[in-house]
């Protein structure tokens, strides 16, 4: 550096001055160099302070100001040495405002160190509470594992249930288009127009809501062309109560199970907040019934069993206790599905060819697809009052009981003997398919096996075990 250029120099960083800071014998032995050095270290220090000073006081940047009037080397405070800062302590605003500043930033650290430490302390009250809390949610990651029973539908061509549809049957939704009930009815009779006209709400196309042909049951809901099988129809649509009293007094509502329980119900009195599933009236019988209800998802859907061709009025089966306030006493096929313990086991034994199942479900599969006709005769024959069969029924049924009776009486062993002769020995397990007796819950389900036929497919010769897998497997051809 040339000399001129040092004096420069010099002179700018003698704007502040360290001449304070020493006595003169020492500053008689410090060479240019070092004086300089010092001068820039303290230019820095000023520096370093002023800009960690910023952020924090730009709001007080007045009160700042307001303190320079009395005392212009405010920044001097903070590098003086002590003795000299005692002197110079009549500045108490800058020392104040930096103690201030350091109380305030350590109060401030203070408090986020409490903040911490109570964080942390929750933290490890956490911790400790954490083995009980986690069992709550447990329950709930059942429930997500184990779904609902109304997450499940029944397929009645599988004899089985899915979660959700039938992958191979699956049912054709039929949405509520935007019309209104009012307008689809102005071919109406004259008498069924009056009653039409106070119906509100949207109805699904190819839906009518005129006069029921079921004697004084109001209004009811006609199809104007042809829903096949597996048309479904919702959801129903209400208000939703707890009330018990409210929802059976209205005759409109739908209950609602959770969890295996009556949660609530979706009535559909007020006819502003409701559809016209409304207006679906009950069936006498199974042979005008069209619809089956069911829940799903915590709603209540309307699914057609076999296709509705048109002007058949949609009818669904209100339940055994509404259809009895209704007049309506259809044989309950639970009733007939009642099981008879044998050794601590169920035992379902059909009531029209004697035969025993170890289940309800192949008890009730046997009545469907051996005697559906049989049945349906039976249960209208009895709902028409039929006598002479009616009768027949009843007294089959007095017999049932006398012999229940002798059963629950008698010594297991005795029983399948003596009380039970069609069992043909102690067969007692018979398979719905083949009626095969078998002698134990075991020995049926090993003889079922040999009913699982395969399924080939004819594209790459796969073998399936069901008609079901084989489509599913179909379509993976089709992709
Ligand atoms: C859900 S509403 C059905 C719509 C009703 N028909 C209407 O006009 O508003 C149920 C009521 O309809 C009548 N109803 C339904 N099915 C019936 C049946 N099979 N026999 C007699 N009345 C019936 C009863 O008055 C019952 O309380």
């Amino acid at each position: 550096m040339e000399q001129s250029d040092f004096r420069k120099f010099e002179e700018d960083a003698r704007s502040g001055d360290i001449e304070q800071y020493f006595t003169k014998t020492q500053m008689a032995s410090l060479s240019d160099y070092e004086k300089l050095r010092y001068r820039n270290m303290k230019k820095n220090y000023e520096m370093m302070v002023k800009m960690a000073q910023k952020p924090t006081f730009m709001q007080r940047s007045k009160k700042k100001r307001r303190v320079k009037h009395t005392d212009d080397s405010d920044s001097d405070e903070e590098w003086r040495p002590s003795s000299e800062k005692a002197k110079k302590s009549t500045n108490p605003p800058v020392f104040k405002l930096l103690k201030k500043t350091r109380k305030a930033k350590s109060e401030k650290i203070e408090q986020t160190c409490a903040e911490e430490k109570s964080r942390k302390k929750d933290e490890e009250n956490k911790e400790v509470h954490r083995y009980p809390q986690r069992q709550l949610p447990r329950t709930n990651y059942m429930y997500l594992e184990v779904p609902d029973d109304d997450e499940f539908i029944y397929c009645e061509d599988c004899e089985r249930e899915y979660e959700g549809d039938c992958p191979v049957h699956p049912c054709i939704h039929i949405y509520d288009s935007k019309i209104e009930i009012n307008c689809e009815q102005q071919k109406c009779s004259t008498k069924a127009q009056l009653k039409v006209r106070k119906v509100y709400g949207n109805i699904t196309r190819g839906l009518s809501v005129r006069e029921s042909r079921i004697p004084n049951a109001g209004l009811g809901v006609f199809a104007d062309q042809t829903f096949q099988q597996r048309s479904r129809f919702g959801p129903y649509e209400g208000e939703v109560t707890t009330d018990p009293d409210k929802a059976h007094s209205t005759g409109y509502a739908w209950q609602i199970h959770t969890d295996g329980t009556n949660s609530h119900y979706i009535d559909a009195n007020n006819k502003i907040k409701s559809n016209w599933m409304r207006y679906v009236n009950c069936a006498r019988n199974e042979d005008e019934q069209n619809l089956i209800a069911y829940q799903y998802k915590g709603q209540i859907f309307y699914r057609s069993f076999k296709d509705i061709v048109q002007g058949t009025e949609l009818l669904v089966w209100y339940g055994q206790d509404y259809g009895k306030d209704l007049g309506i006493d259809r044989m309950d096929i639970k009733s007939l599905l009642k099981p008879r313990y044998i050794n601590g086991e169920a035992i379902y034994g059909c009531p029209l060819c004697k035969i025993c199942f170890n289940s309800d479900r192949f008890m009730s599969n046997h009545l469907k697809y051996r005697h559906s006709t049989k049945l349906e005769w039976m249960l209208n024959h009895e709902l028409r009052g039929d006598n002479s069969k009616f009768h027949h029924t009843i007294s089959h049924r007095k017999e049932e009981n006398v012999r229940e009776k002798l059963i629950s009486s008698k010594e297991p062993d005795t029983l399948l003997k003596e009380e039970l002769p069609h069992l043909s020995g102690d067969s007692l397990y018979c398979c719905n398919k083949c009626s095969k007796g078998c002698s134990s819950g075991q020995d049926l389900e090993i003889h079922m096996k040999c009913h699982t036929k395969t399924f080939t497919c004819k594209l790459c010769s796969q073998q399936c075990k069901s008609d079901i897998q084989l489509d599913l497997h179909a379509n993976t051809h089709k992709r």
